[in-house]
């Protein structure tokens, strides 16, 4: 009985979050090959004044630069802002291999 919860920023309409309810009990599906109706998914609005990253609250973050990371300005259709401009100092953005389990095993089964 996967359960998954989204805390993304508020301003997302229900059109996106029946897309992302689709979109992410297919991934667990996929993954787990569990039944698609044991998957629960838990998404939670966040108003930006109650996310911090760095130590900056989100909407005071915005107030410096509002295109920066407005999920509405950055057409979330295409994916969240960081997928379309990774920022350098993310792990997956590094080195997304070295993180991968698939690569030690793949790695393992070839060598013997
Ligand atoms: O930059 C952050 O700290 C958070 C960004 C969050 C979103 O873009 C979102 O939830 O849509």
């Amino acid at each position: 009985m996967p359960v998954v919860t989204v805390d993304w920023w508020s301003g997302f309409g229900e059109d996106k979050r029946r897309q992302l309810a689709r979109s992410v009990t297919a991934a667990v599906v996929e993954v787990t090959g569990c039944r698609a109706d044991s998957v629960t998914l838990i998404i939670r609005d966040i108003e930006r004044d109650h996310w911090a990253r760095g130590g900056v609250l989100a909407h005071e973050r915005e107030a410096a630069a509002p295109e920066a990371g407005a999920p509405e300005a950055a057409a979330p259709e295409a994916g969240a802002p960081e997928a379309a401009a990774p920022e350098a100092g993310a792990p997956e953005a590094a080195a997304p291999e070295a993180a991968a389990p698939e690569a030690t095993e793949a790695s393992a089964s070839g060598s013997s």
